[in-house]
């Protein structure tokens, strides 16, 4: 297994030709005339009390795998910090970044994707991929969020409330991804993030909040997903589509580029311990509904190389009958 690929940021500072490893075929890099989908607004501070936010929770990650979550306790204020935080990092010089250049097969660290094989395209992007002690009071506020609603997630399948903290482990990890998609020169032919549901649990995602770019697959037809400034789209992950025995549906999405303004997001990956074993709850498993995935360890590490061959490595999982 393979090399890293240049960083955007190196290529758009080179200029001229975009090398061909970012190119699709004509329209392949999607198209921005889609509607808006309106993604259910679920308050967070109600999780624990109200049967009918918690319904709201259950419908949303049952029809859209994702819903945007709302007093969360954090302040839109803050969360601009976050984003300039985000943006900061990007803004300084090449050679101030390359201190943390991602090591070849390695996750984290400033850097491009990985190259596993030689017709893989590249995606319009650069990311800075770390373990969240560096921002140390969002990854304690982010963590404490995902438990309320992992909590809620199981009450609402009618579970003992733990059944998923459980399953994932007292040290299930927080991965923060910071992505910049610079200004693109052919948004027609360049992808900003390939199709692809995350490999996480659950994934807590604060967007840009002026500029839209995400695109959400309901019904097999892709829609914006809108960015709420004081919003956080959380999303189902594949693992909690495995925990939950299909009830909840990892969210499909992708990324595309802008040909007039850069792009930042910060996305919280809330991944199970490692070596944990994640496979469908025994109380959502019945004559009625047999178990329709295997269970699976350490999913993270086949997930990438299945990603970047286009395939998904959910289908893997699942029993036929
Ligand atoms: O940039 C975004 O809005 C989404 C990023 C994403 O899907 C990911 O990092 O997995
Ligand atoms: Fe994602």
């Amino acid at each position: 297994m393979g090399s890293l690929l240049k960083t955007v940021q190196e290529v758009v500072l080179e200029g001229g030709q975009v090398p061909e490893y970012f190119l699709y075929k004509d329209g392949h890099g999607g198209s921005r005339d889609v509607p808006f989908i309106d993604i259910p607004i679920v308050d967070v501070g109600l999780l624990a009390t109200s049967s009918q936010e918690l319904q709201k929770l259950n419908s949303a990650l049952t029809n859209f795998g994702c819903f945007q979550a709302i007093n969360h306790g954090m302040s839109v204020e803050y969360l601009n910090q976050l984003r300039e935080i985000t943006r900061e990092f990007f803004q300084l010089p090449l050679e101030e970044k390359k201190k943390y250049l991602k090591q070849e097969n390695d996750i984290e660290g400033y850097g491009n994707d990985n190259v596993y094989s030689d017709q893989q395209k590249g995606d319009w992007n650069d990311r800075l991929f770390l373990s969240l002690s560096i921002v140390h009071e969002y990854s304690e506020k982010i963590k404490s969020i995902s438990e309320i609603i992992l909590k809620a997630m199981a009450r609402s399948l009618n579970l003992e409330e733990n059944c998923f903290v459980e399953q994932y482990g007292q040290r299930s990890k927080l991965n923060g991804r910071f992505t910049l998609y610079p200004k693109c020169p052919r948004p027609d032919l360049i992808v900003g993030s390939k199709p692809h549901g995350d490999a996480s649990a659950i994934t807590l995602l604060l967007q840009d909040q002026s500029i839209d770019g995400l695109q959400i697959l309901k019904d097999n037809q892709w829609f914006k997903a809108p960015s709420i400034p004081e919003a956080l789209l959380v999303n189902v992950g594949d693992q909690a589509e495995i925990s939950s025995n299909g009830a909840f549906k990892s969210a499909r999405h992708k990324v595309l580029t802008n040909s007039e303004r850069e792009r930042i997001s910060l996305a919280v990956f809330y991944v199970p311990e490692q070596d944990k074993l994640v496979g469908p709850l025994e109380g959502l498993i019945d004559e009625s509904r047999p178990k329709l995935y295997t269970t699976v360890k350490n999913y993270v590490n086949t997930y990438l190389q299945y990603y970047h061959q286009g395939k998904k490595a959910i289908e893997e999982t699942k029993i036929q009958y």
